[in-house]
Formats: C-alpha cells, structure tokens, sequence
C-alpha cells in the first residue's frame, strides 16, 4: 500500500514546472482559482453532496436523490448568497443532472433571449426566484433536427385574444425536453403560430402545464416520462419527458414576443430583429457545452493519468526509488502515451477554445444589446462547430480513457462509465453533431462565395482573404524541430482548411442546384467544417501562448501540449493535409518523429498536468483516479460495498441454484 502511494509523490516530484500556477491558467484567473476551488471543497466537505451510492439506485430513488439535491443546491445558494459564478461552479462541482439544468440553462435564456421587456418583467422573477419551474419544450416524437418542420399550433383566436396550443399528431407529441416528465409547471414551447389561416412558422410559447397547488397537468395537457436512458446513473436523474396538447388556451401575450409579435386583430408582426434570435438559446448553450466538454475530458484524463502511473504491467523489472525489482508503470508504453497524452492536450486545447468562445458570446450579447447583428452569423457557426467538434471529441476520449485503465476502467468505480454515460448525449442534444457541422459548411460556403465580391472575411475566417496564398503555398518544414514553429502548424491548417472547403465550394458549382449539391457533397463539406473547426482550436491555443504566460516552466508545458494537440491532429488526418498537398509525406513523417519526441518530453509532467485540473476525489468519483494512487485497497473496498456481497449466500440461491446443482447431483448419480 504505501509503495503505491509513493508513486504518486515520485510522480509529483518530476514535475518541472509550478502546478500552483498552472492551475491558475486551468481555471482561467487567479479570481476563478479561489472561487472554483472554495466551490469544490465546499461540495466535497458536504455529505449533502454525496454521490457514490449512484450506480446501485433504482431509477426512482435515482430520480428522488435528484430532486433532494436540487432543493439543497438551492437552499444553500440562498443561505451562503452565492453569485451567479458561484453557483455555476456549484453546479459542476455537484454533478447530478436534474431540472435545475434547463430550467437555468434553457427556460430562463429563452425568456431572455426572445421575450419583451415587458414579458421579461412579469415572468423572470418568477423564474428567478422559482415560483414556476420550466423547461424548453422544442422537440417533438417526429422533428428533433429539422426546427422548422415541428407540427405543434399555436392558432391566434380573436374572439377571446388567445392562442389555442395543440398537437394535431402522434408524431407533434413534445419528446425529450428535460424535467418536463415529472417536475416542470411551465414550459417555453415551440410551436408553429397560425393566425388568419396563415402558418408563419415555429414560434415560442409560454405554457403552464401543471398546477402550482397540486401539481396535477392542467386540463388539455398530457405529460409524463420518455423512460430510461443509455446506462445507469447519468441522464437517468432527469425526467425527460413527452407532452401533448389538446386544444390548450393561452393568452396572446404569452407568445415571446421580441422577434415577432401579433395584435389584437390578429395581424402578425415583424420587428427588426433577425428571427434567428429565437434560436438563442441554442447557442447560449452550446457554448456552454463547449466548457462543460473541456472540463468531462479533462475528468477522463486525470483517472486514466493517475491510474496509468500506478498500474504496473510486464516489463524488465525496473528498480523503484528504493531499490526494489518493479514491473513497468503502463504509463511507460509509448502506445499508452500515444492513446494518453493527445487527449490530455485536448482537454487543455478545448479549455482556452472554451474560454474564448464564452468572450465571443459575451461580445455578441452586448452587440445583440445595441441592436448590432453582424456578428450573430459567426458566432452561430463557431458555437455550433465547436459544440459539435469539442463533444465528440470528449465523447470519443472518455471511452478510450476507459479503455486505457484495462479491465477495472470498466467498473462503476472507476467512475468512467457514467462520465461516459452523461456525456454522450452531448452529441446529440443542443443540436446533432453532424447536423450543426452542416450549418458550419453552409456558413463558410457563404463566405467563399463572398470573397469574389470583395467583401472581407473576419474574425475566424479572416484568414480565407489570404486564399491565393494559401491554395498554393507549400509548407516549408525540413527537419523535426521545424514543426515548432507556431506559423509553420498554422499554416499548415489554415492551407488544409481552405483548400478543402474552395474543393467543395467548386464542386458545388457542377450541380443543378444548390440543394442537390449540398445533399451530395455533404460528406466533404463535413469534412471541411470539421478542419475549419480544428483550426479555430489550433489558432485558439496559439493565441493563449502569445499571452502573458507567468509561473515556473508553465508556458514550456503549454507549449509541449499545444505541440502534441496540433500535430497529432496531423496524424490522424494525414489523408486530408496529404492529399490537399499541404504538407508532403516527408514533412508528415517528420511530423510524427517530432510528435514522439514531445511524448518523451511530457512524460515526467503528466501526473502535475492533471493535478493542475485541481480535482476533488469527491467530483472525480473514481477509486482508480484517487489523488493518493491508492488504488488496489480501494478496489476492494469499494467492492465489498456491492449489494450483492450483503449477503454470502446471495438471494436467489434456495430457488435456482440449489435445486439446479441437486438435480444435477441426482442425475449424476443415475
Ligand atoms: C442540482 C444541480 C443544480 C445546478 C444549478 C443550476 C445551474 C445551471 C446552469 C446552466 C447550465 C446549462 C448546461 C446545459 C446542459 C444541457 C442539458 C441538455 C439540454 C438539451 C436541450 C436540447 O437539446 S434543446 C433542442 C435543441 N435542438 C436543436 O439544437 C435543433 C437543431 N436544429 C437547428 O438548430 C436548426 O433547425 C438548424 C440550424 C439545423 C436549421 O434550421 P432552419 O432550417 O430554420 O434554418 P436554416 O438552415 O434555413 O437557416 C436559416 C438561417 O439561420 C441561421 N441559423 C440557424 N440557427 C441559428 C442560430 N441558432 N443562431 C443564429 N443563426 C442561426 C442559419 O445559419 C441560416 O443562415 P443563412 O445566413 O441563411 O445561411
Ligand atoms: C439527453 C437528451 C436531452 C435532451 N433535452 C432536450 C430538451 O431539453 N429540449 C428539447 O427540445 N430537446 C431535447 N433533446 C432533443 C435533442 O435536441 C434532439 O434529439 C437533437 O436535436 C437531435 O434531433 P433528433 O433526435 O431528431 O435526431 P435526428 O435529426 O432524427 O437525427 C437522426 C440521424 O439523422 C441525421 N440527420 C438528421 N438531419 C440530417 C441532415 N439534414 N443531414 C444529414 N444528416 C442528418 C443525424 O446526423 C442523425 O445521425 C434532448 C436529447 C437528448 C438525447
């Protein structure tokens, strides 16, 4: 036991560079550091907080520890009079998926985003202070993608100046919407709005659904659960539910009405808002999810870190800091350092795209205030392409973190499946993977066609004005060390990018119309929204290092893993920078020499480079990710606490496993 602890120190001691600084840039200023770390140790101090009886509850003692915690989360944000910041760390720190989600993240940015401020007035502090519970009803049995072709109505009476809400299908039947099942009173819904005989198309609706004295649906109003989800704990504590309408009234002016309003004569209104601001929400939160990526991946690659330094497999024994024979930590494999430590600089890489990306979103609100739109197409495209980029990455890495802890990363203990679990959906929800990469596409066809009418690409496609340049310059590498040079890797992206996406644009061009192009070359244009995507995150993490980096060796660190995200990127999509002829196979194979060597370098960092995350055992929730290493009593603790070693002889035997080996007996003896 205490040589496994040890490992862990020795591991720590080889850091060459300050973890008390690093985990400063992690949290992004010395202010968030203090604020994120008091949130953390509050919650791990908390037994309030407890979570590790998670795996072994039924989904509605699940569902009732959510509902308890969320009530606690809000009590003590009320009686410790916790910031917004603060109680955005809560939530992390917490980890249990319940309403509060998207009642927080979804209800209350609709209301924000596409109500007027009179409606604002009247319903956020209500929200605010939840007197009324909500949700985000968008999707339907039918339509989750395709927003536009939703079936719900909201038909404008004039009679009695309301909208009569109604689902006219089996497949309009609102489905998924989170808390909506069990817990939610109100619900922001989406719905196609009719009046006059005329469909103008989705709109946003505020519906009480359930009683505030007892709860019960409203009349017209049929609601439950959609059922268990993909693994045990995770989404499982959420009440996604369905939700039906049968004619249900609402007054006129519970339609949001920012973007678009009806009169009492029901005539329909355009203000001069782009009518895309009803999707706000949507990007609101995919930037959010674009943090909330960083910090799953970063969970992931601090238990497989730790546990790949103290699991020991084959090897000519070495001899430890004692002196004795030991085998070979698996962090030593240069395969396990090949499947490791890129997802370790992912985790970094995605953190500063994340910060970056909450500043594009701050500056787009306080556009969006003084009535300036122009930078609402971009910010659009990038928190789509990097929801969609940074999800599945985080979503890939989880599993494969999962699988570099062997046979025990299978284990609810490990705390890798749920994580993976939870994180999954991730690509689906806020918009498919694929479905927003297509909405990336669109935009950057866009600005390629707008090149050739002079009008100057900005913020992250500015580098498409330098198109004659980079359609054909050649990358200049040499040797090994050249590939470290930051303008060397992003040019080499910024090549690969735009000659894959002005491939598609040309391409596009021999089609008979748009649409059918768009339909056939979808794969492509995938493909080249995906490498403008990784090139923001490239451009991102450069930036970061032009800044001023403070703290001993932590810039060097930043700059091995920047190193290793980019050209392992390269690795892994050699066939695009190949055959865009934007590097050749020599410099591709110098690329992956200078690849293994940073591997070399971070070795002795790594365990400090998680530690630098400033985890709690408490939010890691994995025995294999311990900060102690102790893992192997621990394992067996946490084993003897299955409910099946209750009892020796487990429940079940009397009835089929006695009579089984006493048949078996008798007809032996036959
Ligand atoms: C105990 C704990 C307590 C905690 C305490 C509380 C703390 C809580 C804090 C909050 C945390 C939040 C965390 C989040 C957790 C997440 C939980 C999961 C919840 C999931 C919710 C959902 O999934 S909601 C449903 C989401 N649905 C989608 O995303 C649908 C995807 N589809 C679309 O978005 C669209 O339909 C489309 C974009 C794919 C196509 O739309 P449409 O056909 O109308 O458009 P066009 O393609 O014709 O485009 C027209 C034009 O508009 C542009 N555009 C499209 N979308 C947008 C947009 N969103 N914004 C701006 N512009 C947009 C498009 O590009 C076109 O432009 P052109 O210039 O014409 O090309
Ligand atoms: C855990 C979870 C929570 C959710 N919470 C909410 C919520 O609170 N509120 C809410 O309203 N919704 C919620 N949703 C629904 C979610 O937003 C949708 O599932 C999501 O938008 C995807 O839509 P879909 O399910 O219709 O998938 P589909 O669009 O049916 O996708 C199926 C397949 O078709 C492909 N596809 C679809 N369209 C295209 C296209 N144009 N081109 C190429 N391929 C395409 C997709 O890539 C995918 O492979 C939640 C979903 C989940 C899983």
């Amino acid at each position: 036991m205490e040589r496994i602890m040890d490992h862990l120190a020795h591991e720590r001691s080889k850091a060459q560079f300050s973890v008390e600084e690093m985990k400063i840039i992690w949290a992004g200023s010395l202010h968030a550091f203090q604020v994120s770390d008091r949130i953390a140790r509050l919650v791990a101090s908390d037994p309030g907080f407890r979570k590790d009886n998670r795996a072994v509850l039924s989904r509605k003692e699940l569902f009732k520890s959510a509902l308890r915690k969320a009530a606690y989360v809000w009590k003590r944000i009320n009686e410790l009079a916790l910031s917004e910041e603060e109680a955005s760390w809560l939530r992390f720190y917490v980890d249990e998926l319940a309403y509060a989600y998207i009642h927080w993240g979804m209800f209350v940015p609709a209301i924000k985003g596409s109500a007027t401020e009179e409606q604002q007035q009247k319903w956020l502090p209500l929200a605010n202070n939840m007197q009324i519970i909500g949700t985000y009803a968008q999707t339907e049995l039918g339509h989750g993608s395709n927003v536009r072709g939703l079936e719900t109505t909201a038909t404008f009476d004039q009679e009695t100046d309301e909208f009569i809400i109604h689902s006219p299908t089996l497949t309009s039947s609102k489905w998924w919407p989170g808390g909506l099942g069990k817990v939610a009173t109100h619900a922001v819904v989406y719905a196609r709005l009719i009046t006059d005989g005329q469909d103008y198309g989705v709109h946003g609706f505020l519906v009480q659904i359930r009683s505030l004295d007892d709860h019960f649906p409203l009349p017209g109003v049929t609601v439950g659960d959609i059922g268990m989800k993909f693994g045990s704990g995770a989404f499982n504590s959420i009440d996604n539910g369905f939700l039906r309408f049968n004619h249900v009234r609402i007054p006129r002016n519970q339609m949001l009405m920012k973007v678009s309003r009806v009169t009492r004569q029901g005539k329909y209104v355009e203000s001069n808002v782009p009518k895309q601001l009803l999707y706000g929400a949507m990007v609101y939160v995919r930037q959010i999810i674009v943090a909330d990526a960083s910090i799953a991946l970063s969970r992931a690659v601090c238990i497989a870190t730790r546990y790949s330094a103290v699991r020991r497999q084959f090897g000519p024994p070495h001899e430890d800091e004692n002196g004795k024979g030991v085998e070979t930590q698996v962090i030593d494999y240069k395969t396990q350092q090949s499947r490791l430590f890129p997802l370790l600089a992912s985790a970094y890489a995605f953190r500063f795209v994340g910060e970056w990306l909450k500043w594009l979103y701050t500056d787009l609100i306080q556009k969006l205030e003084a009535n300036d739109f122009s930078t609402l197409p971009e910010a659009h495209a990038c928190t789509a392409g990097l929801k969609s980029l940074t999800t599945s990455a985080a979503a890939d890495g989880i599993k494969e973190c999962w699988k570099l802890c062997g046979g025990h990363g299978y284990l609810s203990s490990s705390g890798l499946p749920e994580l993976y679990a939870a994180f999954v959906p991730a690509c689906t929800y806020e918009g498919d993977n694929i479905v927003l990469l297509l909405q990336v596409s669109r935009f950057l066809m866009k600005t390629i066609s707008q090149l050739q009418t002079g009008k100057k690409p900005i913020g992250t496609t500015a580098y498409m004005a330098h198109v004659e340049h980079l359609i054909q310059c050649r990358c200049t590498v040499q040797k090994a060390e050249d590939w470290l040079n930051p303008s060397v890797i992003l040019e080499a992206f910024e090549a690969r990018a735009i000659r894959l996406s002005v491939a598609c644009a040309e391409n596009l061009t021999k089609f008979a119309t748009p649409l059918q192009g768009f339909s056939e070359l979808s794969p492509d244009l995938v493909e080249a929204a995906v490498a403008h995507c990784q090139l923001i995150v490239v451009s991102k993490f450069i930036e970061k290092l032009q800044q001023n980096i403070e703290g001993n060796g932590v810039k060097q660190q930043l700059e091995t893993l920047c190193n290793i995200y980019c050209l392992n990127l390269i690795h892994k999509h050699l066939g695009d920078f190949l055959s865009t002829g934007s590097i050749s196979p020599k410099q591709a194979s110098l690329a992956s020499d200078q690849l293994r060597s940073r591997y070399s370098k971070l070795r002795s960092n790594v365990i400090a480079l998680v530690d630098a995350f400033n985890y709690t055992d408490h939010f890691l929730g994995s025995v294999l990710g311990r900060y102690d290493g102790n893992v192997y009593p621990k394992l067996y603790e946490e084993a003897w606490k299955d409910p099946l070693n209750d009892s020796i002889v487990p429940d079940g035997y009397h009835e089929y496993i006695q009579p089984l080996l006493k048949q078996q007996l008798q007809n032996a003896r036959l």
